[in-house]
């Protein structure tokens, strides 16, 4: 096995894991021991990667593909979903999303791109309005109002859907959501004993995600009854200009009844999990990277300046466009510095190894959980300089164009990678640009800089005002 620290019986590392910074406690170890090192959490043998190079050669064979023995995880999901899902169901649903992308413009080739530009657009546009209406000049947390741009995006494009900012039902989503991504830590123990869902606390974590996730799929069930009878079954028509996850699923499900992949993929089980598996995983790291970006340009005004200095001159007053990507390398920059200065998933979606494997000349074996620790990657001093100053410049080579290197890896890499690396950075560039060139961003006081780790590293609250550029 790789190197690393001793443990307790029982117990391995875990009382030594700082629980509100995992990532820094594993981040540690990692200047001890080495890009490659092994601790045991509980029973489960983890082996934690920090060297972009043998991250990207482990990551690229099909015994890496599954997923790790989490008991929350696994025990809330069963395996269905994407995220979670492993074997022939994972390679049909991934297959199935990425098509389903493909048909809504939310890959980089694909016919209906403008469309999706336009949809994005059109809720950035909705968010600038808001805030020009309501929450200028005033010292306001960002957050209610990113989220509920952000989600009435993602609720139309998995769901078909759009909620009134207060209707209760997108309330409660929302509150479920955000609590959830609260409770459902990569290294927290009750991921790792099981044992410790008797005790008061772990109980009351579980009973909530549990009925929580009861609630939500009743719900899903209820929309999908209601869109059936209306899903066109030709791929080449939608309910609206783009198909949602919803409406692709039940047409996939029409079409794929009576035969054995629509019995093992497509049962209203599977539907449900992945479901909530694309909401959650498009709306919580948009969000979280959004809500990092505005404070990291508040407080460096010198940046936001060059940015706004861009803006102007390759944008101007038009409304912005994914083909001015190509043209805005600062913009870009600015987007990559706030995902690596603050990786939204510091300890990585961990990984599980389906067999043995050898890697450097150390064996992992089967069943381990596999930690990629972006966190390391990230703030890696021999890799960028001064890593906790904000500095988009590290991303742009001598001529200005914009270059990302191989220690930045915010949707990891391999087969698994985050298969909605495209759409994710759409929605950050038209977002962002959208809000900076309508408005002077200047964070209230001196916010706190560290993030606070859930499933994702989220800013604590901090206060900006917004001033009207126009
Ligand atoms: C800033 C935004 C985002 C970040 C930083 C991010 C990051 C990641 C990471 C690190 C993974 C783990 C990959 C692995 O296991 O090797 C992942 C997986 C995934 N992401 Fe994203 N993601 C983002 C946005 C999105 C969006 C918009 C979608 C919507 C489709 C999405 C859908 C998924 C799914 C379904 C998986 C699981 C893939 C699988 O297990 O095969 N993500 N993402």
């Amino acid at each position: 096995l790789p190197p690393g620290p001793w443990g307790l019986p029982l117990l391995g590392y875990l009382p030594w894991i700082d629980p509100k910074a995992p990532h820094l406690t594993l981040a540690r170890l990692a200047r001890k021991f080495g890009p490659i090192y092994s601790l045991t959490l509980g029973r489960v043998c983890a082996i934690v990667l920090t060297d972009p190079r043998t991250i990207r050669r482990l990551l690229a064979k099909d015994a890496t593909s599954g997923r790790a023995p989490l008991y929350v995880t696994h025990g809330i999901m069963h395996g269905y979903g994407l995220i979670c899902a492993e074997g022939a169901l994972w390679r049909d649903q991934r297959k199935f999303v990425h098509n389903w992308l493909r048909s809504a413009g939310g890959t980089k080739l694909g016919g209906r791109r403008k469309l999706m530009e336009l949809l994005i657009l059109q809720h950035a546009q909705e968010l600038v309005q808001h805030i020009d209406a309501a929450l200028k000049r005033h010292a306001v947390d960002p957050m209610e109002a990113l989220r509920h741009h952000l989600g009435s995006l993602v609720n139309q494009l998995v769901f078909g859907r759009r909620y009134q900012r207060d209707d209760p039902t997108w309330i409660w989503l929302q509150e479920l959501q955000e609590e959830g991504c609260k409770l459902i830590g990569v290294a927290g123990p009750l991921n790792f004993l099981p044992l410790l869902r008797f005790l008061p606390t772990y109980k009351r974590t579980m009973s909530f995600l549990v009925e929580g996730q009861r609630k939500s799929h009743q719900y899903y069930q209820k929309l999908a009854k209601e869109v059936e009878p209306l899903v066109p079954l030709d791929r080449n028509q939608s309910l609206d200009a783009l198909p949602s996850l919803l409406e692709e699923f039940l047409r996939e499900k029409r079409l794929k009844s009576g035969t054995e992949d629509g019995h093992r993929f497509y049962s209203d089980r599977q539907m449900d999990h992945l479901l909530a598996d694309i909401f959650g995983a498009s709306l919580d790291t948009t969000l979280t990277t959004l809500r990092w970006f505005l404070l990291f340009l508040g407080v460096n005004q010198d940046v936001q300046r060059e940015l706004r200095l861009e803006i102007e001159a390759v944008v101007g007053k038009r409304a912005p466009s994914l083909e001015d990507l190509a043209a805005m390398p600062f913009l870009e920059a600015c987007i990559a510095e706030t995902q690596r200065i603050r990786s939204v998933v510091p300890l990585g979606v961990p990984h599980g190894a389906l067999e043995d494997l050898e890697v450097d000349g150390y064996r992992i074996p089967k069943g381990s959980l596999i930690l990629l620790l972006q966190w390391a990657i990230h703030m890696d001093e021999a890799q960028h300089r001064d890593p906790e100053r904000f500095n988009p410049r590290r991303f742009l080579d001598a001529e200005g164009r914009f270059c990302k290197g191989e220690f930045f890896m915010p949707f990891q890499t391999g087969k698994r990678m985050c298969v909605g690396d495209e759409l994710a950075k759409e929605i950050m560039f038209l977002f962002t640009a959208s809000l900076f060139q309508s408005f002077r961003v200047q964070v209230v006081g001196e916010p706190e800089l560290e993030g606070v780790c859930g499933i994702t590293l989220s800013p604590q609250p901090y206060q900006v005002v917004f001033q009207s550029l126009a």
